[in-house]
């Protein structure tokens, strides 16, 4: 169906997040508006491109959902096109090409985390123009300094220990609290530091029981008869192992992390009488209405997105650094996780104020001298 005007496909990829829709109204609007462009919106991420699932998206369709959490077009963690789950992993890549050619498309917006955004590099090599919008509560992808959702992610968890706190207060207890983030530790460390917990367990930072269950027992002998440890899903021992909750070719990455909380609780309990209890916050970190600079950097990168489209720059995700709207290429971002690095000064204005990540001090100021940037994980 050739067309003169610009059409463009959207689609919004990997886990659900606060702002999505935020990020979905301003790619929409701002291509109708100020670009004349029709929009197609793809149902359930490439699941909707694979299967030519697809309804127009017009000024209508995105007016209310700015504050709306989730996602109104629909997402799927199981649908990469090189490895296409509902078909048993086939390559199913030449069916997205099809569509894309199919459909007249410009150009695709690709909403999403690091999975997505490594599929979309794919692509591109295949020939699809694609600009990228970053998306996750687990503000993980390397080429930006924050992710649409994070923030979000971070109140929701921050309200949540906030809570915790007064119950660990009146029963004398240690309360541990499980954030997501995967292989990263970046939802703890912000929770934790905006909390004031006592102990901030990040998969960046091997912990030591023992230092952990000293400061519960340094705490109880000071009167303070409580702790708070905020603890990443993607957290070990030191040279323990991931704690996993489901191993399966049906999740993402093949493993589902979850359940350091009980595991630490039971490594703590070898060490204190101390009443201890668990709470894991899963995926109600995900969900509720995003945040004003969730809103506002979901509309300010959406309509970035929009306008490099309109220009033909494409390959590239748009992103923020250092307070400044800018692009990265999708080759430098494919197949990469950021992780906490060691000199983030948000470790070290929790260690000004007596916060413990389950390590030595000492030990902790030898490691971030040496801390490299952000590599990739296999776990
Ligand atoms: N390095 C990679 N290269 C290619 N595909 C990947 C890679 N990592 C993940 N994927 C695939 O990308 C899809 C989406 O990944 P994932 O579920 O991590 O979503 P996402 O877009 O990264 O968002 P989020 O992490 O917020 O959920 C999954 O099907 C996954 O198998
Ligand atoms: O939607 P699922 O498969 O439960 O995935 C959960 C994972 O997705 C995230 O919520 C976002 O990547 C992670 O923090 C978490 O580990
Ligand atoms: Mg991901």
């Amino acid at each position: 169906m050739p067309s003169d005007s610009l059409r463009v496909g959207v689609l919004t990829g990997g886990g659900d997040c606060p702002g999505i829709n935020a990020a979905l109204r301003a790619v929409t609007k701002s291509l109708t508006l100020q670009h004349d462009a029709e929009v197609l919106g793809f149902l359930d991420g490439f699941r909707g491109v694979v299967d030519r699932n697809v309804e127009p998206l017009h000024y209508r369709d995105v007016s209310g959902i700015l504050t709306r959490g989730g996602t109104i077009l629909g997402a799927s963690n199981k649908a990469d096109p090189f490895n296409y789950l509902p078909r048993g992993g086939a390559d199913v890549s030449a069916q997205v090409m099809r569509t894309y050619r199919t459909l007249d498309l410009d150009a695709l917006v690709a909403i999403g985390g690091d999975g997505t955004m490594s599929i979309a590099h794919r692509l591109t090599d295949l020939g699809v123009d694609i600009v990228g919008v970053p998306k996750t509560i687990d503000n993980d992808l390397v080429g930006t300094d924050r992710t649409v959702g994070f923030d979000t992610a971070v109140s929701t968890a921050t309200d949540a220990i906030d809570r915790i706190h007064t119950t660990a207060q009146s029963h004398h207890r240690v309360m541990i609290v499980e954030t997501m983030g995967r292989y990263s530790g970046w939802i703890a460390l912000h929770a934790g530091v905006a909390s004031g917990t006592d102990v901030i367990l990040l998969p960046e930072i091997e912990y030591e029981v023992e230092t952990v269950a000293d400061v519960c027992r340094d705490r109880e002998r000071s009167g303070q008869r409580f702790t708070i440890v905020a603890v990443a899903e993607g957290a070990r021992r030191k040279e323990g192992d991931y704690v996993v909750q489901e191993r399966g070719d049906e999740y993402t990455d093949s493993i589902r992390l979850g359940g350091i909380s009980r595991v630490l609780a039971d490594q703590l309990r070898e060490h204190l009488d101390t009443s201890i209890r668990t709470t894991v916050l899963g995926h109600m970190q995900r969900g509720g209405s995003p945040t004003a600079y969730d809103r506002t950097l979901a509309t300010t990168l959406g309509t970035r997105a929009a306008t490099l489209v309109a220009e033909g720059t494409t390959g590239v995700m748009v992103a923020v650094q250092n307070d400044a709207f800018t692009q990265v290429p999708l080759d430098e971002i494919a197949g990469k996780t950021r992780t906490v690095p060691l000199d983030d000064p948000l470790i070290a204005s929790g260690l000004d104020v007596g916060t413990s990540f389950g390590v030595a001090v000492s030990d902790l100021s030898e490691a971030a001298s040496h801390s490299k940037p952000a590599s990739p994980i296999q776990p």
